[in-house]
Protein backbone atom coordinates (compact mmCIF):
# COMPACT_ATOMS: atom_id res chain seq x y z
CA UNK A 1 0.00 0.00 0.00
CA UNK A 2 1.24 3.45 -0.75
CA UNK A 3 1.94 5.49 1.79
CA UNK A 4 0.12 8.75 2.60
CA UNK A 5 1.09 12.16 3.04
CA UNK A 6 -0.13 14.91 4.85
CA UNK A 7 0.27 18.27 3.32
CA UNK A 8 -0.52 20.99 5.83
CA UNK A 9 -2.15 24.49 4.50
CA UNK A 10 -1.78 27.93 6.06
CA UNK A 11 -5.25 29.35 6.27
CA UNK A 12 -6.31 32.92 5.71
CA UNK A 13 -4.60 34.72 2.98
CA UNK A 14 -2.46 32.26 1.89
CA UNK A 15 -5.21 29.62 1.45
CA UNK A 16 -6.51 31.83 -1.15
CA UNK A 17 -3.37 31.42 -3.34
CA UNK A 18 -2.28 28.32 -2.46
CA UNK A 19 -5.85 26.18 -3.76
CA UNK A 20 -5.63 27.77 -7.36
CA UNK A 21 -2.10 26.68 -7.58
CA UNK A 22 -2.62 23.09 -6.06
CA UNK A 23 -5.35 22.71 -8.52
CA UNK A 24 -3.04 23.92 -11.33
CA UNK A 25 -0.65 20.80 -9.88
CA UNK A 26 -3.46 18.72 -10.18
CA UNK A 27 -4.01 18.05 -6.44
CA UNK A 28 -8.01 19.14 -5.46
CA UNK A 29 -10.04 18.69 -2.02
CA UNK A 30 -12.82 16.59 -2.32
CA UNK A 31 -15.06 19.08 -0.81
CA UNK A 32 -14.62 22.94 -0.37
CA UNK A 33 -12.44 23.77 1.98
CA UNK A 34 -13.90 27.18 2.96
CA UNK A 35 -17.44 25.92 3.31
CA UNK A 36 -16.56 22.74 5.70
CA UNK A 37 -15.43 23.09 9.66
CA UNK A 38 -13.54 20.12 9.12
CA UNK A 39 -9.74 20.17 9.55
CA UNK A 40 -8.95 16.87 7.43
CA UNK A 41 -9.70 16.78 4.09
CA UNK A 42 -9.49 14.12 1.20
CA UNK A 43 -8.01 15.33 -2.06
CA UNK A 44 -8.68 13.47 -5.44
CA UNK A 45 -4.70 11.94 -5.06
CA UNK A 46 -5.47 8.92 -2.83
CA UNK A 47 -2.77 9.05 -0.91
CA UNK A 48 -2.92 13.02 0.01
CA UNK A 49 -4.72 14.06 2.49
CA UNK A 50 -4.65 18.26 3.53
CA UNK A 51 -5.04 19.75 7.05
CA UNK A 52 -5.94 23.60 7.45
CA UNK A 53 -4.35 25.15 9.77
CA UNK A 54 -3.06 28.24 11.47
CA UNK A 55 -0.24 30.09 9.35
CA UNK A 56 2.03 30.16 12.26
CA UNK A 57 1.74 26.72 13.48
CA UNK A 58 2.49 25.23 9.56
CA UNK A 59 6.15 24.86 10.56
CA UNK A 60 5.49 23.13 13.67
CA UNK A 61 3.65 20.03 12.58
CA UNK A 62 5.81 19.42 9.62
CA UNK A 63 9.05 20.06 11.80
CA UNK A 64 7.71 17.49 14.18
CA UNK A 65 6.35 15.39 11.07
CA UNK A 66 2.72 15.10 12.07
CA UNK A 67 2.42 16.36 8.32
CA UNK A 68 4.60 15.70 5.92
CA UNK A 69 5.22 18.67 4.55
CA UNK A 70 3.88 22.06 4.29
CA UNK A 71 2.86 26.04 2.71
CA UNK A 72 4.17 28.71 4.76
CA UNK A 73 4.81 32.40 4.20
CA UNK A 74 9.23 33.03 4.65
CA UNK A 75 8.21 35.44 7.28
CA UNK A 76 6.42 32.66 9.34
CA UNK A 77 9.59 30.29 8.90
CA UNK A 78 12.08 32.86 9.48
CA UNK A 79 10.44 33.68 13.02
CA UNK A 80 10.01 29.31 13.65
CA UNK A 81 13.45 28.55 12.53
CA UNK A 82 14.59 26.30 10.24
CA UNK A 83 15.65 23.22 12.04
CA UNK A 84 13.86 19.58 10.95
CA UNK A 85 12.36 21.45 7.52
CA UNK A 86 13.59 21.79 4.01
CA UNK A 87 12.64 24.25 1.75
CA UNK A 88 12.53 22.85 -1.64
CA UNK A 89 10.10 25.25 -3.54
CA UNK A 90 9.45 28.96 -3.73
CA UNK A 91 5.75 29.03 -4.46
CA UNK A 92 6.02 32.29 -5.44
CA UNK A 93 2.16 33.40 -3.92
CA UNK A 94 1.51 36.12 -1.71
CA UNK A 95 4.67 37.85 -2.13
CA UNK A 96 5.42 41.10 0.72
CA UNK A 97 8.69 42.22 2.23
CA UNK A 98 9.71 42.31 6.20
CA UNK A 99 10.06 45.64 6.90
CA UNK A 100 10.59 48.17 9.98
CA UNK A 101 8.17 51.18 9.75
CA UNK A 102 7.45 54.43 11.88
CA UNK A 103 5.63 57.68 12.10
CA UNK A 104 6.27 59.51 8.67
CA UNK A 105 9.20 62.31 9.68
CA UNK A 106 9.43 61.04 12.95
CA UNK A 107 12.85 59.79 13.99
CA UNK A 108 13.46 57.20 17.43
CA UNK A 109 14.38 59.60 20.74
CA UNK A 110 17.61 57.91 22.33
CA UNK A 111 19.12 55.03 22.13
CA UNK A 112 17.10 52.79 22.87
CA UNK A 113 13.89 51.60 20.77
CA UNK A 114 10.71 50.09 21.23
CA UNK A 115 9.95 47.72 18.87
CA UNK A 116 6.44 46.25 17.98
CA UNK A 117 5.88 42.83 16.22
CA UNK A 118 4.67 39.44 15.64
CA UNK A 119 8.11 38.73 14.63
CA UNK A 120 10.23 38.63 18.34
CA UNK A 121 12.66 36.63 17.17
CA UNK A 122 13.36 38.12 13.61
CA UNK A 123 13.05 41.73 15.14
CA UNK A 124 15.77 41.08 18.14
CA UNK A 125 18.30 39.63 15.73
CA UNK A 126 17.83 42.45 13.09
CA UNK A 127 18.28 45.19 15.57
CA UNK A 128 21.23 43.26 17.41
CA UNK A 129 23.22 42.95 13.96
CA UNK A 130 22.97 46.48 13.57
CA UNK A 131 24.15 47.55 17.26
CA UNK A 132 20.94 48.78 18.45
CA UNK A 133 19.25 48.41 21.64
CA UNK A 134 15.66 47.31 21.09
CA UNK A 135 12.91 46.88 23.54
CA UNK A 136 10.87 44.14 21.72
CA UNK A 137 6.89 43.86 22.26
CA UNK A 138 5.04 41.11 20.99
CA UNK A 139 1.60 41.96 19.56
CA UNK A 140 -0.57 39.43 17.53
CA UNK A 141 -2.02 42.24 15.20
CA UNK A 142 -2.57 45.56 14.02
CA UNK A 143 1.08 46.38 14.91
CA UNK A 144 0.29 49.50 12.54
CA UNK A 145 -1.64 51.07 15.67
CA UNK A 146 1.69 50.58 18.26
CA UNK A 147 3.54 53.52 17.33
CA UNK A 148 0.22 55.68 17.24
CA UNK A 149 -0.46 54.75 20.50
CA UNK A 150 2.96 55.12 22.10
CA UNK A 151 3.26 51.45 22.69
CA UNK A 152 6.21 51.52 20.43
CA UNK A 153 8.70 53.76 18.51
CA UNK A 154 8.80 51.23 15.41
CA UNK A 155 6.96 48.22 13.82
CA UNK A 156 8.85 44.84 12.11
CA UNK A 157 5.47 43.75 10.29
CA UNK A 158 4.48 42.96 6.45
CA UNK A 159 4.21 45.94 3.96
CA UNK A 160 3.00 44.78 0.42
CA UNK A 161 0.94 47.66 -0.71
CA UNK A 162 1.81 49.73 1.81
CA UNK A 163 -2.01 51.51 2.00
CA UNK A 164 -1.94 50.30 6.19
CA UNK A 165 1.36 52.21 6.64
CA UNK A 166 0.09 55.33 4.58
CA UNK A 167 -3.86 55.25 6.16
CA UNK A 168 -1.91 55.32 9.57
CA UNK A 169 0.46 58.22 8.62
CA UNK A 170 3.47 56.01 8.96
CA UNK A 171 6.26 55.10 6.38
CA UNK A 172 8.02 51.99 5.69
CA UNK A 173 11.96 52.54 6.64
CA UNK A 174 14.30 49.48 5.79
CA UNK A 175 13.57 45.87 4.42
CA UNK A 176 14.28 42.82 6.82
CA UNK A 177 14.01 40.48 3.93
CA UNK A 178 11.29 39.81 0.74
CA UNK A 179 8.75 37.31 1.51
CA UNK A 180 7.23 34.71 -0.76
CA UNK A 181 5.33 31.54 0.23
CA UNK A 182 6.98 28.45 1.01
CA UNK A 183 6.73 24.28 0.11
CA UNK A 184 8.32 22.86 3.32
CA UNK A 185 8.93 19.40 4.03
CA UNK A 186 9.66 17.05 7.17
CA UNK A 187 13.27 15.97 6.65
CA UNK A 188 13.03 12.39 7.99
CA UNK A 189 9.91 12.18 5.63
CA UNK A 190 12.11 13.33 2.64
CA UNK A 191 13.82 10.03 3.59
CA UNK A 192 11.03 7.74 4.43
CA UNK A 193 8.79 8.63 2.22
CA UNK A 194 10.80 9.94 -1.00
CA UNK A 195 9.31 7.65 -3.44
CA UNK A 196 5.76 9.33 -2.68
CA UNK A 197 7.15 12.68 -1.98
CA UNK A 198 9.55 13.35 -5.00
CA UNK A 199 6.15 12.86 -7.59
CA UNK A 200 4.24 15.40 -5.51
CA UNK A 201 7.07 17.86 -5.42
CA UNK A 202 7.61 17.93 -8.82
CA UNK A 203 4.34 18.30 -9.96
CA UNK A 204 4.08 21.70 -7.58
CA UNK A 205 7.63 22.72 -9.20
CA UNK A 206 5.76 22.54 -12.68
CA UNK A 207 3.22 24.72 -11.76
CA UNK A 208 5.04 27.57 -10.71
CA UNK A 209 7.37 26.85 -13.60
CA UNK A 210 4.01 27.13 -15.67
CA UNK A 211 2.79 30.16 -13.96
CA UNK A 212 5.94 31.77 -14.46
CA UNK A 213 6.72 31.51 -18.02
CA UNK A 214 2.62 32.56 -18.55
CA UNK A 215 3.16 36.05 -16.51
CA UNK A 216 6.65 36.43 -18.73
CA UNK A 217 4.93 35.66 -21.94
CA UNK A 218 1.90 38.46 -21.15
CA UNK A 219 4.04 40.95 -19.39
N1 LIG B 1 -0.51 42.20 2.74
C1 LIG B 1 0.01 41.03 2.40
N2 LIG B 1 0.31 40.77 1.12
C2 LIG B 1 0.82 39.59 0.75
N3 LIG B 1 1.09 38.58 1.62
C3 LIG B 1 0.81 38.78 2.89
C4 LIG B 1 0.26 40.01 3.35
N4 LIG B 1 0.05 39.92 4.67
C5 LIG B 1 0.46 38.69 5.01
N5 LIG B 1 0.94 38.00 3.95
C6 LIG B 1 1.47 36.63 3.94
O1 LIG B 1 0.42 35.80 4.36
C7 LIG B 1 0.76 35.12 5.56
C8 LIG B 1 -0.44 34.91 6.44
O2 LIG B 1 -1.14 36.10 6.60
P1 LIG B 1 -2.57 36.15 7.30
O3 LIG B 1 -2.79 37.59 7.59
O4 LIG B 1 -3.57 35.37 6.54
O5 LIG B 1 -2.34 35.30 8.59
P2 LIG B 1 -2.17 35.77 10.08
O6 LIG B 1 -3.53 36.00 10.62
O7 LIG B 1 -1.15 36.86 10.13
O8 LIG B 1 -1.52 34.41 10.61
P3 LIG B 1 -1.57 33.68 12.00
O9 LIG B 1 -2.68 32.69 11.84
O10 LIG B 1 -0.23 33.04 12.08
O11 LIG B 1 -1.80 34.74 13.04
C9 LIG B 1 1.89 35.94 6.16
O12 LIG B 1 2.69 35.14 6.99
C10 LIG B 1 2.61 36.43 4.91
O13 LIG B 1 3.52 35.46 4.43
O1 LIG C 1 0.93 47.03 2.72
P1 LIG C 1 -0.47 46.48 2.71
O2 LIG C 1 -0.91 46.05 1.33
O3 LIG C 1 -1.44 47.40 3.37
O4 LIG C 1 -0.44 45.09 3.55
C1 LIG C 1 0.10 45.04 4.83
C2 LIG C 1 -0.87 44.57 5.83
O5 LIG C 1 -1.31 43.24 5.51
C3 LIG C 1 -1.15 42.42 6.67
O6 LIG C 1 -2.23 42.46 7.50
P2 LIG C 1 -3.60 41.68 7.20
O7 LIG C 1 -4.42 42.44 6.20
O8 LIG C 1 -3.30 40.26 6.84
O9 LIG C 1 -4.32 41.76 8.62
P3 LIG C 1 -3.82 41.21 10.03
O10 LIG C 1 -3.19 42.41 10.71
O11 LIG C 1 -5.07 40.75 10.66
O12 LIG C 1 -2.83 40.09 9.80
C4 LIG C 1 0.03 43.05 7.40
O13 LIG C 1 0.06 42.69 8.78
C5 LIG C 1 -0.19 44.53 7.19
O14 LIG C 1 -1.02 45.08 8.17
Amino acid sequence: MSKQLILALSKGRILDETLPLLADAGICPTEDLKKSRKLLFDTNLANVKLVVIRASDVPTYVQLGAADLGVAGKDTLLEHGAEGLYEPLDLEIARCKLMTAGIRDARPAGPRRRVATKFVSVARSYYAQRGIQAEVIKLYGAMELAPLMNLADEIVDIVDTGNTLRANGMEPREVIASISTRLVVNQAAMTMKHRQLKPLIERLREAVDNRRQTHSALA
